[in-house]
């Protein structure tokens, strides 16, 4: 029995982890769910899962009777507890990784912008405490199941990329998109703040970052390589030129299920299977830099790193919920990242306390040019 806390249950990855308890109840007790604004979906979900801890940032403790309140911070380092799903949006989801590896945990994180800030202090605490940290987003699962068996060196790493809803779309329209328009991803469904970066490709350095921490592969050795399908999830090529890749529907509850019964692949019918009865086409493009340039933006912050990256992601968080308000057109991004970076004074980036001052003086900065 996994005895599982769920942090960020009412959001798309938290609901779609529930899916997966649901269809192994035997498997699973609930220990704990936490959230933010949507209390109406937390209280169902705990009269459903009955779990003895509970958080959430916009309601009281009087909301919850039958749980105990309890910061995530803590909740996830409660003895009781052996898997963390850290399935939240943002920086917030940075201290209850570092707790939950520091008390020994499996991390199932599928939250990406604490490894984005911080990938070598995840990696060390990890390493220094025996916690561990399973990916769960789909292309980091991908490599993770291509180097299942593989004790070989990695040529390249291809990670994937939809291309977005402006793959297509005439350069000099992309400026003055909608957030209607771009939060049309043409093949997965996800909350609004990774759907924008899927749009701008900040998603797609975000997942180069991932790799380059998770898998300890050195940036020159990972590609990304446009494929509209979204079909095959990300490939592996190894020294003798054999390429591994792993293909399946997009839907999340795959690499879900993955990270939580890893090494075990049990069957689940609510997984849509690849359909054979119907033609498929895999198409493979390259990268076009002009179409996308939060991507090279990204990549040069992660290649500086000190506290870069942390600043990349705050301000990306900011301009994201900018745009999305209305207060900075869609080429505003760009531009509101770029700003944020020129004007930081890197930290060497080695501490949490470090880490999360960039974050806040970036958040704080960004807000302020976004605002002006
Ligand atoms: N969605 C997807 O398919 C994929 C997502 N990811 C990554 O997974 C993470 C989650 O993404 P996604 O599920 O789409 O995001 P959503 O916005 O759908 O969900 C975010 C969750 O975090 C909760 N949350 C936000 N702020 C707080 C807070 N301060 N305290 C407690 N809970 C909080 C939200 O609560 P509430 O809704 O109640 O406010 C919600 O439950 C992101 O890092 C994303 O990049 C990676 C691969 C695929
Ligand atoms: C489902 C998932 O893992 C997302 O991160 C996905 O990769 C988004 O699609 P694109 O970033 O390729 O558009
Ligand atoms: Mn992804």
């Amino acid at each position: 029995m996994r005895k599982i806390v769920v942090l960020g249950s009412t959001g798309s990855i938290g609901r779609q982890t529930l899916d997966i308890v649901r269809a192994f109840p035997d498997e699973f007790e609930v220990i704990g769910l936490a959230a933010g604004t949507n209390t109406k979906l937390l209280k169902e979900q705990v009269a459903e899962f009955q779990p003895a801890h509970v958080w959430s940032a916009a309601a009281g403790a009087g909301e919850f009777p039958t749980a105990a309140f309890t910061p995530m911070e803590e909740m996830v380092t409660l003895p009781r507890v052996d898997q963390v799903m850290v399935a939240l949006m943002g920086s917030v989801g940075l201290t209850p990784t570092l707790n939950a590896l520091a008390a020994g945990k499996q991390v199932a994180l599928s939250n990406k912008e604490p490894i984005v800030m911080a990938g070598k202090l995840i990696k060390d605490f990890e390493a220094l405490y025996g916690g561990r940290v399973l990916p769960v987003d789909s292309e980091p699962s991908a490599i993770w199941q291509c180097l299942q068996g593989e004790d070989n060196e990695i040529l390249r790493i291809l990670i994937t990329a939809s291309g977005g809803p402006f793959r297509t779309t005439p350069l000099e329209d992309i400026e003055n998109v909608t957030p209607e328009q771009a939060l049309r991803h043409p093949t997965w469904k996800m909350g609004q703040k990774i759907t924008i970066d899927s749009a701008t490709l900040m998603n797609k350095a975000f997942e180069v970052i991932e790799t380059h921490w998770l898998f300890s592969v050195p940036w020159e050795r990972i590609e990304v390589v446009v494929h509209p399908q979204s079909t095959i999830h990300s490939m592996v090529e190894f020294a003798d030129g054999s390429v591994k890749a792993q293909l399946g529907p997009p839907d999340m509850r795959l690499p879900i299920q993955y990270a939580l019964f890893y090494p075990q692949r049990l069957p689940n019918s609510m997984i849509p299977r690849l359909d054979t009865s119907i033609s498929h086409s895999l198409n493979f493009d390259p990268l076009e830099p002009n179409r996308y340039p939060c991507f090279s933006l990204a990549i040069e912050a992660a290649r500086k790193g000190g506290t870069y990256p942390a600043v990349l992601s705050a301000a990306d968080e900011v301009a994201v919920q900018a745009f999305l308000d209305g207060k900075i057109g869609y080429g505003g991004i760009h531009h509101l990242v770029e700003q944020t970076l020129s004007e930081h004074d890197s930290l060497p980036g080695e501490t949490a306390e470090e880490v999360l001052q960039a974050d806040a003086w970036a958040s704080a900065r960004a807000f302020e040019l976004a605002s002006g």
